[in-house]
């Protein structure tokens, strides 16, 4: 492996992009016009080997600490390099589609069979979905989330719309919550909201909204580290507030269950509107 992963340039009819094999990562998405919306550390490239704090990583089979100590955070799947099945453009955008087997990728922590798919169709909106089959004879427990670090102006101006009432896990209190109107992040944010609904980052510095839209996830995690924790992120350092990670999540109790010989799909949007 070396040390830069394998990337394919997207230069559609209505955004360019950027994805990498490793990780079937989504790096870059800028649809015609409009400046980028996923955060990159603007000095710091990804490398092989490491699933960078940027795009849309995806986590899979687990999300956080594995079930054992050398299983490594998020799962394994963004460590792998994904198989890429083709690329097709129509007028209405640029489908890249990867798969990824138990062949290519196991962890002893678990040892089941699978086949994940994951299509990005780049347009004027990004469609993510990520779909696992399980291949084997018995029921299969996933967690997972397509973890989108979505670029803003200043997080610490940023507005996020869409929780108000919501129940949420705070990871940094380690307490339950319940969400009053809207999030404006203050300090280092970690919290598993339980919704379904639409989630808009509403950006003054840039002057535009990102409005996440999913189905087949039960949650959307909201992570900023700060700059405490940034500085241990070389690939984010005093970049930390250009972003806010809006991930659609099936997460802590609402892991999925995917049956023997069936499929579950998580399918995440991302549109780009004027503020
Ligand atoms: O550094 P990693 O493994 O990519 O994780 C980044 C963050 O990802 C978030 O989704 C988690 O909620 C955080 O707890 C975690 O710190």
């Amino acid at each position: 492996m070396t040390d830069t992963p394998h990337a394919r340039e997207v230069d559609g009819p209505a955004c360019t992009g950027e994805l990498l094999d490793e990780g079937a990562l989504v790096l870059r998405w800028a649809p015609d016009g409009r400046e980028p919306v996923l955060f990159v550390h603007p000095d710091v490239a990804p490398r092989a080997g490491t699933p960078p704090h940027a795009g849309i990583p995806v986590c899979w089979p687990w999300f956080g600490p594995g079930p054992t100590d050398d299983a490594p955070s998020h799962g394994f799947a963004r460590n792998a390099v994904w198989e890429h099945v083709g690329t097709t453009t129509e007028a209405s955008g640029t489908t890249v589609s990867y798969r990824l087997t138990d062949a290519e990728a196991t962890h002893p922590a678990w040892p089941h069979p699978y086949r994940l798919e994951l299509t990005a169709v780049l347009a004027d909106t990004l469609t993510i979905s990520l779909t696992t089959h399980n291949t084997g004879d018995e029921d299969v427990v996933v967690g997972e989330a397509l973890h989108a670090y979505l670029a803003v102006g200043d997080v610490r101006e940023a507005v996020v719309t869409g929780l108000d009432g919501a129940r949420y896990h705070d990871k940094v209190t380690d307490e339950d919550e319940v969400q009053s109107g809207d999030l404006v992040l203050g300090g280092r944010t970690d919290r598993v909201y339980c919704t379904t609904g639409a989630v808009v980052v509403e950006d003054p510095v840039l002057r535009r909204r990102l409005r996440v839209e999913a189905d087949g996830a039960s949650c959307r995690v909201v992570w900023n580290p700060w700059d405490d924790l940034a500085a241990d992120l070389d690939d984010v350092g005093e970049a930390w507030p250009r972003f806010v990670c809006v991930e659609a999540a099936n997460v802590l109790d609402d892991v999925v269950t995917v049956p023997a010989g069936g499929s579950h799909t998580l399918t995440y949007r991302l549109t780009v509107e004027d503020a």
